[in-house]
Protein backbone atom coordinates (compact mmCIF):
# COMPACT_ATOMS: atom_id res chain seq x y z
CA UNK A 1 0.00 0.00 0.00
CA UNK A 2 1.69 3.82 -0.89
CA UNK A 3 1.14 5.96 1.33
CA UNK A 4 -0.15 9.40 -0.03
CA UNK A 5 0.01 12.23 1.53
CA UNK A 6 -3.51 13.64 1.32
CA UNK A 7 -4.12 15.69 4.21
CA UNK A 8 -2.28 18.76 2.57
CA UNK A 9 -4.74 19.84 0.14
CA UNK A 10 -8.70 20.86 1.04
CA UNK A 11 -11.27 19.05 -0.73
CA UNK A 12 -13.09 22.33 -1.59
CA UNK A 13 -12.50 25.45 -2.63
CA UNK A 14 -9.04 27.35 -3.20
CA UNK A 15 -6.36 24.60 -4.27
CA UNK A 16 -8.71 21.35 -3.40
CA UNK A 17 -7.33 18.58 -4.50
CA UNK A 18 -9.15 16.20 -7.21
CA UNK A 19 -11.21 13.70 -5.68
CA UNK A 20 -10.69 10.36 -8.36
CA UNK A 21 -13.43 8.00 -8.51
CA UNK A 22 -13.26 4.61 -9.70
CA UNK A 23 -16.06 2.96 -11.85
CA UNK A 24 -16.29 -0.53 -13.40
CA UNK A 25 -16.56 0.04 -17.41
CA UNK A 26 -20.76 -0.60 -17.83
CA UNK A 27 -22.80 1.53 -18.36
CA UNK A 28 -24.92 0.83 -15.07
CA UNK A 29 -21.53 1.06 -13.54
CA UNK A 30 -20.56 4.18 -14.81
CA UNK A 31 -24.16 6.04 -14.64
CA UNK A 32 -24.06 5.26 -10.63
CA UNK A 33 -20.48 7.04 -10.64
CA UNK A 34 -21.65 9.63 -12.38
CA UNK A 35 -24.43 10.21 -9.49
CA UNK A 36 -22.31 9.93 -7.01
CA UNK A 37 -19.85 12.51 -8.94
CA UNK A 38 -22.51 14.83 -9.37
CA UNK A 39 -23.04 14.96 -6.05
CA UNK A 40 -19.78 15.61 -4.84
CA UNK A 41 -19.38 18.34 -7.36
CA UNK A 42 -22.41 19.86 -6.21
CA UNK A 43 -21.25 20.32 -2.77
CA UNK A 44 -17.75 22.10 -4.17
CA UNK A 45 -15.77 18.73 -4.83
CA UNK A 46 -13.13 18.92 -8.35
CA UNK A 47 -13.96 15.44 -9.43
CA UNK A 48 -12.19 13.13 -11.79
CA UNK A 49 -13.94 9.58 -12.94
CA UNK A 50 -11.52 6.67 -13.53
CA UNK A 51 -12.32 3.68 -15.64
CA UNK A 52 -11.03 0.55 -14.16
CA UNK A 53 -11.53 -2.82 -16.33
CA UNK A 54 -12.35 -5.43 -14.02
CA UNK A 55 -11.04 -9.11 -14.12
CA UNK A 56 -14.76 -9.75 -14.31
CA UNK A 57 -15.07 -7.22 -17.70
CA UNK A 58 -12.29 -8.66 -19.76
CA UNK A 59 -13.13 -12.03 -19.22
CA UNK A 60 -16.86 -11.50 -20.34
CA UNK A 61 -15.76 -9.50 -23.00
CA UNK A 62 -13.73 -12.92 -23.76
CA UNK A 63 -16.77 -14.73 -23.27
CA UNK A 64 -15.55 -16.47 -20.56
CA UNK A 65 -18.18 -18.28 -18.35
CA UNK A 66 -18.34 -16.09 -15.12
CA UNK A 67 -17.76 -20.27 -13.27
CA UNK A 68 -14.48 -19.93 -14.51
CA UNK A 69 -13.73 -16.32 -13.41
CA UNK A 70 -12.96 -16.46 -9.91
CA UNK A 71 -14.51 -15.08 -6.78
CA UNK A 72 -15.66 -11.05 -6.31
CA UNK A 73 -13.96 -10.34 -9.70
CA UNK A 74 -16.00 -7.07 -10.05
CA UNK A 75 -15.21 -5.16 -6.80
CA UNK A 76 -11.62 -6.36 -6.44
CA UNK A 77 -9.65 -4.74 -8.93
CA UNK A 78 -11.59 -1.19 -7.71
CA UNK A 79 -10.82 -2.15 -4.15
CA UNK A 80 -6.85 -2.73 -5.20
CA UNK A 81 -7.05 0.64 -7.15
CA UNK A 82 -8.28 2.24 -3.67
CA UNK A 83 -5.63 0.39 -1.81
CA UNK A 84 -2.79 1.30 -4.18
CA UNK A 85 -3.99 4.85 -4.91
CA UNK A 86 -4.87 5.11 -7.87
CA UNK A 87 -8.13 6.40 -7.37
CA UNK A 88 -9.68 8.09 -4.15
CA UNK A 89 -13.28 6.61 -4.17
CA UNK A 90 -14.61 3.29 -5.19
CA UNK A 91 -18.45 3.34 -5.94
CA UNK A 92 -20.07 -0.40 -5.78
CA UNK A 93 -23.21 -1.71 -6.32
CA UNK A 94 -24.00 -2.33 -2.22
CA UNK A 95 -25.56 -5.79 -3.25
CA UNK A 96 -22.18 -7.11 -5.04
CA UNK A 97 -19.59 -6.60 -1.76
CA UNK A 98 -18.79 -9.26 -0.21
CA UNK A 99 -19.70 -9.40 3.74
CA UNK A 100 -16.33 -9.36 4.61
CA UNK A 101 -14.78 -5.77 5.39
CA UNK A 102 -11.55 -4.82 3.66
CA UNK A 103 -7.99 -3.79 5.97
CA UNK A 104 -6.77 -0.65 4.87
CA UNK A 105 -10.40 0.29 3.57
CA UNK A 106 -13.34 2.39 4.94
CA UNK A 107 -17.00 2.21 3.99
CA UNK A 108 -17.27 5.92 4.18
CA UNK A 109 -20.80 6.46 2.79
CA UNK A 110 -24.03 4.85 1.81
CA UNK A 111 -26.39 7.15 -0.32
CA UNK A 112 -29.69 7.31 -0.56
CA UNK A 113 -31.19 4.10 -2.58
CA UNK A 114 -33.28 3.05 -4.79
CA UNK A 115 -36.21 1.39 -4.93
CA UNK A 116 -34.54 -2.17 -4.36
CA UNK A 117 -37.15 -5.02 -5.21
CA UNK A 118 -37.03 -6.68 -8.46
CA UNK A 119 -38.17 -6.36 -11.53
CA UNK A 120 -40.10 -8.93 -14.46
CA UNK A 121 -39.47 -7.72 -18.24
CA UNK A 122 -41.50 -9.96 -20.08
CA UNK A 123 -43.04 -10.01 -23.72
CA UNK A 124 -46.21 -8.52 -24.55
CA UNK A 125 -46.84 -6.14 -21.05
CA UNK A 126 -46.77 -9.76 -19.27
CA UNK A 127 -46.85 -9.87 -15.50
CA UNK A 128 -45.16 -13.18 -13.88
CA UNK A 129 -49.41 -14.55 -13.18
CA UNK A 130 -49.62 -13.87 -17.01
CA UNK A 131 -46.74 -15.81 -18.37
CA UNK A 132 -48.15 -19.44 -19.50
CA UNK A 133 -47.19 -22.25 -17.94
CA UNK A 134 -43.11 -23.51 -20.27
CA UNK A 135 -42.62 -19.87 -20.74
CA UNK A 136 -38.82 -19.33 -20.33
CA UNK A 137 -37.48 -17.04 -18.10
CA UNK A 138 -33.79 -15.53 -17.49
CA UNK A 139 -32.20 -15.46 -14.47
CA UNK A 140 -28.86 -16.68 -13.63
CA UNK A 141 -29.51 -15.79 -9.46
CA UNK A 142 -30.24 -19.10 -7.36
CA UNK A 143 -32.40 -15.98 -5.11
CA UNK A 144 -34.74 -15.44 -7.75
CA UNK A 145 -34.71 -19.24 -9.19
CA UNK A 146 -35.47 -20.60 -5.71
CA UNK A 147 -38.37 -18.05 -5.24
CA UNK A 148 -40.10 -17.91 -8.10
CA UNK A 149 -40.07 -21.64 -8.75
CA UNK A 150 -41.98 -21.56 -5.43
CA UNK A 151 -44.90 -19.51 -7.16
CA UNK A 152 -45.80 -22.63 -8.69
CA UNK A 153 -46.12 -21.30 -12.05
CA UNK A 154 -44.58 -24.21 -14.30
CA UNK A 155 -42.14 -21.60 -15.76
CA UNK A 156 -38.75 -22.23 -17.11
CA UNK A 157 -36.28 -20.95 -15.24
CA UNK A 158 -32.61 -20.53 -17.43
CA UNK A 159 -29.71 -19.37 -16.63
CA UNK A 160 -28.53 -15.97 -18.54
CA UNK A 161 -26.08 -13.07 -17.97
CA UNK A 162 -24.30 -9.92 -19.29
CA UNK A 163 -25.47 -6.71 -18.69
CA UNK A 164 -28.90 -5.35 -18.92
CA UNK A 165 -29.36 -4.10 -22.16
CA UNK A 166 -28.12 -7.90 -23.00
CA UNK A 167 -30.71 -9.62 -20.87
CA UNK A 168 -33.83 -7.50 -22.22
CA UNK A 169 -32.69 -7.66 -25.77
CA UNK A 170 -33.29 -11.62 -25.55
CA UNK A 171 -36.49 -10.54 -24.43
CA UNK A 172 -37.16 -8.27 -27.32
CA UNK A 173 -35.41 -10.80 -29.80
CA UNK A 174 -37.57 -13.54 -28.28
CA UNK A 175 -35.05 -15.76 -27.28
CA UNK A 176 -36.42 -15.56 -23.99
CA UNK A 177 -40.35 -14.62 -22.67
CA UNK A 178 -39.46 -12.86 -19.90
CA UNK A 179 -35.91 -11.85 -17.71
CA UNK A 180 -35.65 -10.48 -13.42
CA UNK A 181 -33.80 -8.14 -12.73
CA UNK A 182 -33.22 -5.64 -10.13
CA UNK A 183 -35.50 -2.65 -10.81
CA UNK A 184 -32.78 -0.13 -9.54
CA UNK A 185 -30.24 -0.84 -12.82
CA UNK A 186 -33.87 -0.06 -14.79
CA UNK A 187 -34.46 3.05 -13.19
CA UNK A 188 -31.00 4.20 -13.03
CA UNK A 189 -30.32 3.46 -16.74
CA UNK A 190 -33.70 5.82 -17.05
CA UNK A 191 -35.19 2.59 -18.15
CA UNK A 192 -37.74 1.41 -15.38
CA UNK A 193 -40.69 1.98 -18.02
CA UNK A 194 -39.77 -1.49 -19.84
CA UNK A 195 -40.69 -3.06 -16.61
CA UNK A 196 -43.86 -5.23 -17.01
CA UNK A 197 -44.16 -5.99 -13.09
CA UNK A 198 -42.48 -4.69 -10.10
CA UNK A 199 -41.80 -8.25 -7.84
CA UNK A 200 -44.04 -8.11 -4.81
CA UNK A 201 -41.28 -8.75 -1.77
CA UNK A 202 -44.51 -10.65 -0.20
CA UNK A 203 -43.23 -13.06 -3.36
CA UNK A 204 -39.45 -12.31 -4.39
CA UNK A 205 -37.78 -10.65 -1.45
CA UNK A 206 -34.51 -8.57 -3.19
CA UNK A 207 -31.03 -9.04 -2.32
CA UNK A 208 -29.28 -7.80 0.55
CA UNK A 209 -28.97 -4.28 -0.08
CA UNK A 210 -29.68 -4.43 -3.98
CA UNK A 211 -30.20 -1.05 -5.23
CA UNK A 212 -28.12 0.59 -2.37
CA UNK A 213 -24.37 1.83 -3.21
CA UNK A 214 -21.09 1.69 -0.83
CA UNK A 215 -18.85 4.85 -1.45
CA UNK A 216 -15.22 3.07 -0.31
CA UNK A 217 -12.13 5.36 0.72
CA UNK A 218 -8.75 4.84 2.20
CA UNK A 219 -8.81 4.03 5.81
CA UNK A 220 -6.09 6.72 6.32
CA UNK A 221 -7.75 8.99 4.49
CA UNK A 222 -10.37 10.86 7.14
CA UNK A 223 -10.44 13.78 5.69
CA UNK A 224 -12.12 11.91 2.65
CA UNK A 225 -14.21 9.93 4.44
CA UNK A 226 -15.44 12.92 6.54
CA UNK A 227 -16.67 14.46 3.23
CA UNK A 228 -18.03 11.75 1.56
CA UNK A 229 -20.02 10.96 4.93
CA UNK A 230 -21.25 14.64 5.42
CA UNK A 231 -22.16 14.95 1.49
CA UNK A 232 -23.76 11.43 0.11
CA UNK A 233 -24.46 9.27 3.68
CA UNK A 234 -28.26 8.23 4.79
CA UNK A 235 -28.42 6.66 7.94
CA UNK A 236 -31.34 4.77 7.24
CA UNK A 237 -30.51 3.36 4.27
CA UNK A 238 -27.05 2.17 6.17
CA UNK A 239 -28.92 0.83 9.18
CA UNK A 240 -31.23 -1.36 6.68
CA UNK A 241 -28.41 -2.53 4.22
CA UNK A 242 -26.85 -3.51 8.10
CA UNK A 243 -29.52 -5.30 8.95
CA UNK A 244 -29.99 -7.38 5.48
CA UNK A 245 -26.56 -8.04 4.89
CA UNK A 246 -26.23 -9.47 8.53
CA UNK A 247 -28.33 -12.47 7.74
CA UNK A 248 -26.49 -13.09 4.85
CA UNK A 249 -23.34 -12.78 7.72
CA UNK A 250 -25.10 -14.71 10.12
CA UNK A 251 -26.57 -17.76 7.57
CA UNK A 252 -22.95 -17.87 6.77
CA UNK A 253 -23.79 -17.67 3.38
CA UNK A 254 -21.96 -15.75 0.45
CA UNK A 255 -23.77 -12.83 -1.24
CA UNK A 256 -25.51 -14.10 -4.47
CA UNK A 257 -26.57 -17.52 -2.01
CA UNK A 258 -30.19 -18.38 -2.02
CA UNK A 259 -30.96 -15.17 0.50
CA UNK A 260 -33.39 -12.32 0.25
CA UNK A 261 -33.67 -9.69 2.66
CA UNK A 262 -35.67 -6.41 3.35
CA UNK A 263 -35.44 -4.05 5.98
CA UNK A 264 -37.09 -0.59 6.51
CA UNK A 265 -36.65 2.05 8.97
CA UNK A 266 -40.14 3.22 9.61
CA UNK A 267 -42.10 5.36 11.85
CA UNK A 268 -43.27 4.04 14.92
CA UNK A 269 -45.13 5.51 18.45
CA UNK A 270 -43.59 4.11 22.21
CA UNK A 271 -45.85 3.45 24.66
CA UNK A 272 -45.99 7.13 25.50
CA UNK A 273 -46.56 7.90 22.30
CA UNK A 274 -43.53 9.51 21.11
CA UNK A 275 -42.76 8.81 17.15
CA UNK A 276 -39.56 6.43 17.07
CA UNK A 277 -38.53 5.00 14.48
CA UNK A 278 -37.92 1.30 14.41
CA UNK A 279 -36.23 -1.37 11.95
CA UNK A 280 -38.33 -3.80 9.99
CA UNK A 281 -36.50 -6.81 8.54
CA UNK A 282 -37.81 -9.74 6.80
CA UNK A 283 -35.87 -12.56 5.33
CA UNK A 284 -36.14 -15.35 2.53
CA UNK A 285 -33.30 -18.23 2.57
CA UNK A 286 -34.22 -21.77 0.63
CA UNK A 287 -33.48 -25.01 2.38
CA UNK A 288 -31.34 -27.58 1.06
CA UNK A 289 -33.91 -29.37 -0.66
CA UNK A 290 -35.36 -25.65 -2.60
CA UNK A 291 -38.30 -25.28 -0.15
CA UNK A 292 -38.33 -21.47 0.99
CA UNK A 293 -38.58 -20.49 4.77
CA UNK A 294 -39.51 -17.08 6.16
CA UNK A 295 -39.18 -14.93 8.42
CA UNK A 296 -39.33 -11.36 9.95
CA UNK A 297 -38.36 -8.89 12.89
CA UNK A 298 -38.73 -5.78 14.20
CA UNK A 299 -36.24 -3.96 16.76
CA UNK A 300 -34.35 -0.56 17.40
CA UNK A 301 -32.28 0.53 14.55
CA UNK A 302 -29.06 0.56 16.62
CA UNK A 303 -29.31 -3.18 16.90
CA UNK A 304 -29.44 -3.81 12.97
CA UNK A 305 -26.59 -6.31 13.14
CA UNK A 306 -27.73 -8.37 15.94
CA UNK A 307 -31.18 -8.54 14.34
CA UNK A 308 -29.97 -9.30 11.43
CA UNK A 309 -28.31 -12.42 12.80
CA UNK A 310 -30.63 -13.49 15.40
CA UNK A 311 -33.06 -13.77 12.02
CA UNK A 312 -30.55 -15.87 10.73
CA UNK A 313 -30.32 -17.90 13.26
CA UNK A 314 -34.39 -18.73 13.15
CA UNK A 315 -34.05 -18.86 9.58
CA UNK A 316 -30.95 -22.21 10.40
CA UNK A 317 -33.41 -23.13 13.39
CA UNK A 318 -36.16 -23.91 10.14
CA UNK A 319 -33.87 -25.61 8.15
CA UNK A 320 -32.35 -22.93 5.78
CA UNK A 321 -28.79 -24.25 4.23
CA UNK A 322 -26.57 -22.93 6.03
CA UNK A 323 -24.18 -22.14 2.87
CA UNK A 324 -26.15 -21.41 -0.03
CA UNK A 325 -24.47 -21.61 -3.37
CA UNK A 326 -23.08 -18.16 -4.73
CA UNK A 327 -24.16 -16.23 -7.56
CA UNK A 328 -26.97 -13.84 -7.77
CA UNK A 329 -27.26 -13.02 -11.62
CA UNK A 330 -23.94 -12.50 -13.17
CA UNK A 331 -22.09 -13.49 -10.24
CA UNK A 332 -23.17 -17.38 -10.50
CA UNK A 333 -19.88 -18.94 -9.55
CA UNK A 334 -21.46 -22.28 -7.83
CA UNK A 335 -18.37 -24.45 -8.81
CA UNK A 336 -16.23 -22.07 -6.70
CA UNK A 337 -17.64 -23.08 -3.49
CA UNK A 338 -18.38 -26.77 -1.99
CA UNK A 339 -20.56 -26.92 0.16
CA UNK A 340 -19.02 -27.63 3.51
CA UNK A 341 -15.44 -25.69 3.18
CA UNK A 342 -15.73 -22.76 5.41
CA UNK A 343 -12.57 -20.86 4.71
CA UNK A 344 -13.11 -19.47 1.34
CA UNK A 345 -13.67 -16.36 0.61
CA UNK A 346 -17.03 -15.22 0.05
CA UNK A 347 -18.23 -14.20 -3.84
CA UNK A 348 -19.27 -10.83 -4.70
CA UNK A 349 -22.76 -10.16 -6.14
N1 LIG B 1 -25.51 -8.92 -9.60
C1 LIG B 1 -25.34 -7.91 -10.59
C2 LIG B 1 -25.95 -6.62 -10.19
N2 LIG B 1 -25.43 -5.89 -9.21
C3 LIG B 1 -26.22 -4.76 -9.03
C4 LIG B 1 -27.26 -4.82 -9.94
C5 LIG B 1 -28.36 -3.86 -10.10
C6 LIG B 1 -28.34 -2.63 -9.24
C7 LIG B 1 -28.58 -2.88 -7.77
O1 LIG B 1 -29.11 -3.92 -7.35
O2 LIG B 1 -28.22 -1.98 -7.00
C8 LIG B 1 -27.09 -5.98 -10.70
C9 LIG B 1 -27.94 -6.43 -11.82
C10 LIG B 1 -29.23 -7.13 -11.44
O3 LIG B 1 -29.29 -7.82 -10.40
O4 LIG B 1 -30.19 -7.04 -12.20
Amino acid sequence: MTAIDTAAAPLTGEGARTIRIGTRASLLARTQTDLIASALTEAGATVEIVTIATDGDRSQAAGTPIAQTGVGVFVTALRDAVLAGDIDVAVHSFKDLPTASVAGLTLAAVPAREDPRDALVARDGMVLGELPPGAVVGTGSPRRIAQIAALGLGLELVPIRGNVDTRIAKVTRGELDAVVLARAGLARLGRVGEATEVLDPLQVLPAPAQGALACECRADDAQLAGFLRATLHDESVAVAVTAERSVLGGLGSPCGAPVGALAEVVEDLDDDGRVVERLSLRAVAATAEGALVRGSATGETEDAERIGRELAEELLADGAEPKGLAGDEAQRSSTHVAPGTGDQPPPAS
